[in-house]
């Protein structure tokens, strides 16, 4: 039986692994989970898993809670997340937080030696070099929930890493693929929030309409493979039944496919190194798809990408600087205070402003996070 702690549960990828936990209630017990907001399905996790501790995001929210459970402990805020993500009795961290805010949970749970199931993607993009050094030092796994990353990982099981050529990234293109950049001037947040295959959060909807959800994942893959940026390409491919590929010295190429459906990822980073059958899946039908497409990037199209890939090469503080910018951006578009074109613009700004500092240490981390969310809402007031 693995003892899990699951932070973001209220979330599209935490609610899928509420759904995992529950169909392999033999395998998996979730003692400890953390919210936001979302009280609803707050309840609903603690009435079907019984949990030992839960957070949520207000302290209010937390004291009704109490009142309904008084057998279950209650915590909240920031701290909540690191007293989740280090229960004592969890041995894997599944992390679906969104945002920077996951990384001193993250932190804390290595220092624990607890395994990481990772889908919180900014957490490795704002701070990658911390979180694996602290993982090599205390000798703790970072298994990928990311579906592309879950199948370079999987592509490249029981094959020698320095024979990799590269990896391939496959992207769907988002919600404007078929849009020039022209058009793109007066799409809505309703246009953005209408991805071609997969259903998610919002704010990682809007990262894939942009491609710097692929840019974060470039760099997700450089920190978890250890790969460098010349070998990491992007292709485009439009029905994402392809995950990823690996393509080896002796040019075979292993790739991993199936339906597009998160809880596969997730699964597989929680039965890692089996395999469970997955409840209600959907077998893939080739013959019936009939067709795969694929393309090249254009760089100018999806600037976003070029963008994360220049962070990356650089490495140092802008990462977090980008990543920051990329945060409040999509926050205020969301919130319909700037345009779509808008968050790319915002985030070249931060970048070439940006006086960059290699090699980070967490505090410094934090107030290039905290300082280049003020700037980004200052420019739009
Ligand atoms: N969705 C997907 O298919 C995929 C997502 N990912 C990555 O997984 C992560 C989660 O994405 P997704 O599930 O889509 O996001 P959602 O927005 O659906 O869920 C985010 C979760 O985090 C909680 N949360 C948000 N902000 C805070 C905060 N400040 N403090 C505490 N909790 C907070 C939310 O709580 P509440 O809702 O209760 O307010 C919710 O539980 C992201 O990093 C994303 O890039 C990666 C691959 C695929
Ligand atoms: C499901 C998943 O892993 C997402 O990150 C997905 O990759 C988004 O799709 P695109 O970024 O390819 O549009
Ligand atoms: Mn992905």
């Amino acid at each position: 039986m693995k003892k899990i702690s699951l932070l973001g549960a209220t979330g599209s990828i935490g609610w899928q692994t509420y759904d995992i936990l529950r169909s392999h209630p033999e395998k998996f017990k979730l003692v400890a989970f953390s919210a936001g907001a979302n009280i609803e399905k707050t309840r609903q996790i603690i009435e079907h898993l019984q949990p030992e501790l839960v957070s949520v995001k207000a302290e209010q929210d937390a004291i009704t809670l109490k009142k309904d459970y008084p057998h279950i402990e209650f915590a909240y805020g920031e701290k909540g997340l690191v007293d989740v993500a280090t229960h004592p009795d969890s041995t894997v961290l599944v992390n679906a937080v969104l945002g920077s805010v996951g990384l001193e949970s993250t932190l804390a749970a290595i220092r624990m030696g607890k395994t990481i199931a990772i889908a919180n993607k900014e957490t490795l993009v704002t701070a990658g070099h911390l979180v694996m050094s602290e993982a090599r030092k205390y000798n703790v796994p970072i298994l990928p929930v990311d579906s592309e990353h879950s199948a370079v990982f999987q592509s490249m099981n029981g094959e020698n890493p320095k024979q990799i050529e590269r990896i391939i990234l496959t992207a769907s293109g988002g919600s404007f693929r078929d849009q020039s950049r022209e058009e793109l001037k007066n799409v809505t947040v309703k246009d953005a929030l209408n991805h071609p295959n997969w259903s998610m959060g919002a704010k990682i909807t809007i990262d894939s309409a942009t491609m710097m959800n692929k840019g974060l994942e470039v760099i997700e893959a450089h920190v978890l493979f250890n790969m460098p940026f010349e070998k990491i390409d992007v292709l485009l491919h439009r029905e994402s039944i392809i995950h990823s590929l690996v393509e080896y010295d002796d040019t075979s190429v292993i790739a991993q496919l199936g339906t597009p459906d998160m809880r596969v990822p997730i699964q597989y980073a929680l039965s890692y190194p089996d395999r469970l059958p997955l409840v209600g899946g959907k077998r893939l039908n080739l013959a019936q798809i009939g067709q795969l497409h694929f393309k090249e990037v254009d760089f100018d199209r999806y600037r976003a990408l070029k963008l994360a890939y220049d962070a990356g090469q650089a490495g140092g503080t802008v990462l977090t600087a980008m990543n920051a910018a990329n945060e409040a951006a999509v926050a205020l578009f969301l919130q319909e205070k700037i345009t779509f074109l808008q968050i790319e613009e915002i985030i070249e700004q931060i970048m070439n402003d940006h006086n960059n500092i290699l090699l980070p240490d967490l505090e410094t981390i934090l107030h290039v996070d905290s300082e280049t969310r003020k700037t980004v809402e200052g420019m739009v007031k």
